[in-house]
């Protein structure tokens, strides 16, 4: 349902960003996007929904081309796609719901948005969509009230009020501790799961790309050099991603 077809990425001062990426994603997976810091992982990721512009190529969801999509057709494609960032990109003076309800604003005028006359309907899909990552009853704590969990779980929910089939999390967990980052890769996996919200998640920590994704793709320099589930990404595979047999970038891999 997510194509890839010969992506590339060339930033403007010459950098490449992708290179020559071919992949096709299909519905309800969980998707973790392993390399080493630069590799093109949040290029990759970000270029689903068009937040990076590629220079080469195409991309289409759905049979649709989001490259080629122009006005109301781009904001359609858009907001079928929810997106999770490390630092949660809520508004933190706002309540909880309204940051959920934020997540309503691709299907409505917006006067109505700005005047914040949401239909009850959106105020009660809102509502459960809290419920789902367990925190209906912090709907109106302001955002910044809360733990940097409980934040990225509000930003779950309004990727769900969204009503997103696709989320793209671009590493949702690198500002947690150990413990809060298990409690919100599990609300993921979740959804994912009960849902069948297709999932690609950039990772830094291997073990825990090991322990949730259904398919793993690592990249190197812009280049997707594996491709497959966990069980099939040996010892061997992670030194080839992390390029731990170069003298050049050892260091760098050891900190990966
Ligand atoms: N706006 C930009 N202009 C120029 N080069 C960029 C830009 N954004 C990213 N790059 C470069 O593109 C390459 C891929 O970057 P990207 O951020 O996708 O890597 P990453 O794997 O997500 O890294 P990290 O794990 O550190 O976030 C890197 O060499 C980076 O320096």
């Amino acid at each position: 349902m997510i194509e890839f077809k010969h992506v590339s990425k060339t930033y403007p001062n010459g950098t490449q960003g992708l290179r020559k990426v071919n992949l096709t994603i299909e519905k309800g997976e969980f998707v973790v996007i392993v390399g080493l810091s630069g590799a093109g992982k949040s290029t990759l990721l970000r270029s689903i929904n068009r937040l990076n512009e590629i220079t080469e190529g195409e991309i289409l969801i759905k049979g649709q081309s989001i490259t080629r999509a122009r006005g109301k057709q781009l904001l359609h494609m858009r907001r079928d796609i929810g997106m999770i960032f490390q630092n949660f990109n809520l508004v933190k003076r706002s309540s909880v719901l309204k940051n959920v309800l934020s997540g309503r604003v691709g299907y409505h005028s917006t006067l109505r948005t700005v005047l914040g006359l949401w239909p009850k309907k959106d105020v009660a899909l809102a509502m459960s969509a809290l419920d789902r990552v367990n925190i209906q009853e912090k709907a109106y704590s302001r955002a910044d009230e809360l733990s940097g969990g409980q934040q990225q779980r509000v930003s779950i929910a309004r990727a769900l009020a969204q009503e997103a089939t696709i989320i793209l999390a671009d590493e949702p967990v690198a500002s947690l501790d150990p413990v809060t980052t298990i409690q919100v890769l599990d609300d993921l996996q979740r959804v994912n799961k009960e849902l069948g919200i297709t999932t690609i998640v950039n990772l830094h920590s291997v073990d825990l790309a090991k322990k949730y994704a259904t398919r793993l793709i690592g990249i190197r320099s812009g280049e997707v050099v594996f491709d497959g589930t966990a069980d099939q990404a040996s010892d061997e595979t992670f030194d080839q991603i992390y390029n731990r047999d170069s003298q050049k970038e050892g260091s760098e891999a050891s900190k990966a």
